[in-house]
C-alpha cells in the first residue's frame, strides 16, 4: 500500500480548524487535525511545504517508522508547529490502519478498557448564581463532572467566561486584552466552590481552570483553600516551563493537579510524572505528536499512577475528540476527558461516529477513528485570522493568560 497524495484543509465553521487528508493507493484515506489556535497557518504550511512531500510513496502502514522520520529527520525536535503536523500524520496513519481492518481504532490499541468515557462540561457565568444555573442545566444533561469558572468581581474578561452561551477564547482580528488581579481572583475562587457544594452537594465532580496565572506559593494557597469542596482537579495552577515548581505546591496542599494541555512531547512532562508531582496530564492528541506519543506519555504516567485528562476544548477539532476517544476507551490509566461541545456548524463539516449520553462519551464502533471532513461544506467557511487574548495586570504588566 502506498500513499498517492495528501492536502491540508483549513476552514472556519464557527471557529478555525486545520485538517490534513492522506490518500492511498488503495482508495483508503485518513484525516488528522491538525490546529494550532491561534497559529493555524504555520501548522497548515509545514505540513504543505515540508511534510508531505515527504509522505509520498511511503506505505501507510509504517506508522512508526514515519512517525520517527518526521521527528528525528527534522533535526529540529519539539515546539507545538512540529508537534501539531507530526500528529495530525499519526492521527490519520491510524485511521487508514484501523480502515484497512475493519475495525474501530480502540481496538488496534488494545481494545476497551471501560464501556464509556467519562467527559467532563465547561460552567461558567458572569457571576456566582449564573456559573451555577450553568451547573444545573449541565447536571441535567447527566454530566457527572463539571468545570467551574466565573467572573471575578472588579475584572473584565476573565478566563473562561463566555459573553454569550459558549466560552470560546479566540477572537477575529487582533488580540484581545483581558485584565488580572491575583489578589481578587485569590478572594474570590474559593467562595465559588462554596456555593456548588451547598447546592449541589457532594456526588458531582468539580474541576476548576487556574489557566498558568498564579505563582507557586499563590497555587499552594489556592489548593489548600480548595481542599474542603474536595475538587477532582485544580488545572494548570502555575506555568510549567519549570516542572521543579509543582514541587512547591505539592509540599502544601492534597488537591490534585492537572497539567499539560500545552505540553508537546514526553519531555514536558517527564519531571511531573516521575517526581510525582502531578495527579493528571492533560496532554491530548493533536499537540503531542499523535497516538503514537501520547500513548508513551500515558505509558509512562501510568508507572506513576498518573491518570490521564486530555484537553478538549473547541479547538480542538471533532477529529481530534474522536482519536482521543478511542485512546480514552483503551488507555488503562484514563481519568477523565474534557468535552466543549462544537457548534452545530462545526458538526455539519465534520460527521462523526461518537455519541454523548448520561455523562460518559463514546467513539463509535466505524472502522478508523469514525470523523470525517465534508469538504464541500467546509470550503464554505474560509479561514478567519484570529488570535487568542492577552492578559495585563491592573497596572498594564503583560501576564501569563
Ligand atoms: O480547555 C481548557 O482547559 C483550556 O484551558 C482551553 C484553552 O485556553 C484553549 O484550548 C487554548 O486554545
Ligand atoms: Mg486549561
Amino acid at each position: 500500500m502506498k500513499i498517492t497524495d495528501a492536502y491540508v484543509i483549513v476552514t472556519c465553521p464557527a471557529r478555525n480548524f486545520v485538517t490534513l487528508k492522506i490518500r492511498t493507493d488503495e482508495g483508503v484515506y485518513g484525516i488528522g487535525d491538525a490546529t494550532l489556535n491561534g497559529r493555524e497557518l504555520a501548522v497548515a504550511s509545514y505540513l504543505t511545504d515540508h511534510v508531505i512531500p515527504c509522505l509520498i510513496g511511503r506505505d501507510p502502514h509504517d506508522i512508526e517508522d514515519i512517525w520517527q522520520y518526521l521527528y528525528k529527520g527534522a533535526y529540529w525536535r519539539r515546539g507545538p508547529v512540529t508537534m501539531s503536523a507530526i500528529a495530525a500524520v499519526d492521527t490519520a496513519l491510524w485511521d487508514i490502519k484501523a480502515k484497512v481492518a475493519g475495525l474501530p481504532l480502540y481496538q488496534l490499541l488494545g481494545g476497551k478498557s471501560r464501556n464509556g468515557v467519562m467527559v467532563y462540561a465547561h460552567a461558567n457565568g458572569q457571576t456566582v448564581d449564573d456559573a451555577m444555573n450553568q451547573v444545573q442545566h449541565y447536571v441535567d444533561q447527566g454530566y457527572k463532572a463539571i468545570r467551574i469558572q466565573a467572573g471575578v468581581p472588579g475584572l473584565k474578561g476573565v478566563y473562561g467566561v463566555a459573553k454569550g452561551i459558549n466560552y470560546e477564547p479566540a477572537t477575529r482580528g487582533l488580540p484581545a486584552e483581558s485584565a488580572w488581579s491575583t489578589e481578587a481572583y485569590l478572594d474570590f475562587a474559593p467562595t465559588l466552590f462554596a456555593a456548588a457544594r451547598d447546592r449541589f452537594g457532594w456526588d458531582l465532580h468539580l474541576l476548576h481552570d487556574v489557566h498558568h496565572r498564579l505563582t507557586p506559593i499563590e497555587a499552594a494557597r489556592l489548593g489548600k483553600a480548595l481542599e474542603p469542596y474536595r475538587l477532582f482537579w485544580m488545572e494548570d495552577p502555575t506555568p510549567a516551563e519549570n516542572q521543579e515548581s509543582f514541587r512547591l505546591i505539592r509540599q502544601h496542599t492534597t488537591t490534585p493537579l492537572a497539567v499539560g494541555e500545552v505540553f508537546n512531547t514526553i519531555w514536558d512532562a517527564k519531571d511531573l510524572i516521575q517526581n510525582q508531582l502531578i495527579d493528571y496530564i492533560r496532554t491530548t492528541v493533536v499537540h503531542a505528536g499523535g497516538i503514537t506519543h501520547l500513548r508513551r506519555i500515558a505509558n509512562l504516567a501510568e508507572l506513576y499512577q498518573i491518570r490521564t485528562g486530555s484537553h478538549g476544548a473547541t479547538d480542538l477539532s471533532p477529529v481530534c475528540m474522536g482519536a482521543a476517544l478511542h485512546f480514552d476507551l483503551w488507555v488503562p490509566n484514563f481519568g477523565i476527558q474534557e468535552r466543549m461541545v462544537h457548534e452545530d456548524v462545526t458538526e455539519s463539516v465534520f460527521p462523526h461516529a461518537y455519541s454523548f449520553d448520561q455523562g460518559y462519551m463514546h467513539p463509535g464502533e466505524a472502522p478508523g477513528h469514525g470523523v470525517d471532513i465534508d469538504e464541500a461544506e467546509a470550503a464554505k467557511y474560509p479561514y478567519q485570522p484570529a488570535y487568542l487574548p492577552v492578559a495585563r495586570l491592573t497596572d498594564g504588566t503583560l501576564w501569563n493568560w
